[in-house]
């Protein structure tokens, strides 16, 4: 699937004056053109592998014995990949984001994980797809909230999907590594973490809620994997990604004014994450605990 270029909301405030160049661009900037090659075929077969984890939107899976058009992929050409199933009433959630995964092609490999695609299929009658069972949503019946971000201009395709739950939606992703840990992270890595967003902001990009250690993951690690790309805005070859993109508006806002707003939300998740490692500490053994064990001892 191709999601259409004018699926995801666009919010443009006009510059109130002249003098905010700084912090508002003329226009909302024009998808960057693809680097890709046109689409060609190929069949891509797999197994669903060991759960990896789940959300309000998706349940993700690692996907095993790889085939691509019927024989194992040669060499460094297909990394380990996952799933991300969209729940049956997320449809447009995982429409959005893969919309996003197309909008940041460029930072696919660099800051964000690469994509390989996006694939709906319509389930025939009575047709279940076991994932939904075994890792239920909280409440399925809950409605989708990825278009509260596209204000009164919701997309007739999207609208179409919300009112669907007969669709499995799929997205395949490269296999990144684990979780940004609890406590406190060495400097080089708060300092990589917080310009995968700064690369974010260069394609004037608004996130709410995306700065969460659950959305930090390392680089890939296992083999087979591709080697990390240079990011083209900061230059740098992160040993972390960010994920979770459905919750996105595109903006006129620059640079300058996005990566102050996510240095801010950044800086609060790293201070959550220490937190929460302090209060996960087990506490050192009490020395009335030892003499406990003394009189036992001496008992
Ligand atoms: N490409 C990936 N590689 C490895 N693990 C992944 C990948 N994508 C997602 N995961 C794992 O699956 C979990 C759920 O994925 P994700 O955050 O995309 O789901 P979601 O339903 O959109 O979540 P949320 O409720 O936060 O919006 C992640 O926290 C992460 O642990």
């Amino acid at each position: 699937m191709t999601a259409p270029l004018d699926l995801v909301y666009s919010h443009f405030q006009p510059p109130p004056g002249p003098f905010y160049e700084e912090l508002l661009l003329d226009s909302v900037p024009e998808r960057l053109p693809s680097r890709l090659p046109p689409p060609g075929t190929a069949h891509l077969e797999g197994h669903l592998g060991k759960f990896i984890g789940d959300g309000n939107s998706g349940i993700v899976f690692e996907l095993d014995t790889l085939q691509l058009d019927g024989a194992p992929p040669a060499q460094g050409t297909v990394p380990r990949l996952v799933v991300k199933i969209a729940r049956s009433n997320r449809l447009a959630a995982l429409a959005r984001e893969s919309w996003f995964y197309d909008e940041m092609e460029c930072l696919q490999g660099s800051s964000i994980a690469r994509c390989y695609g996006w694939f709906e299929m319509e389930l025939s009658s009575g047709q279940v797809v076991p994932a939904w069972r075994e890792h239920p949503a909280e409440d399925p019946r809950d409605r989708d909230h990825a278009l509260d971000h596209d204000g009164k201009t919701i997309h007739p395709d999207q609208l179409k999907r919300t009112a669907r739950r007969d669709i499995l939606s799929v997205l395949v992703l490269e296999m990144l590594g684990d979780r940004m840990p609890l406590g406190r992270l060495p400097s080089d890595d708060k300092v990589d973490i917080m310009s995968l967003h700064e690369d974010i902001s260069h394609l004037s990009l608004a996130f709410s809620d995306n700065a969460r250690r659950q959305n930090i993951l390392r680089a890939p690690q296992e083999e087979p994997y591709l080697p990390s790309e240079v990011s083209p805005f900061t230059h740098r070859t992160h040993a972390w990604r960010v994920i979770d993109f459905e919750f996105g508006v595109k903006t006129n806002y620059t640079a300058v004014q996005l990566s102050l707003s996510y240095k801010g939300r950044v800086r609060r998740m790293f201070e959550d994450a220490e937190e929460e490692g302090a209060e996960d500490e087990v506490p050192a053994a009490f020395p009335e605990d030892r003499r406990t064990g003394e009189l036992l001892q001496c008992a």
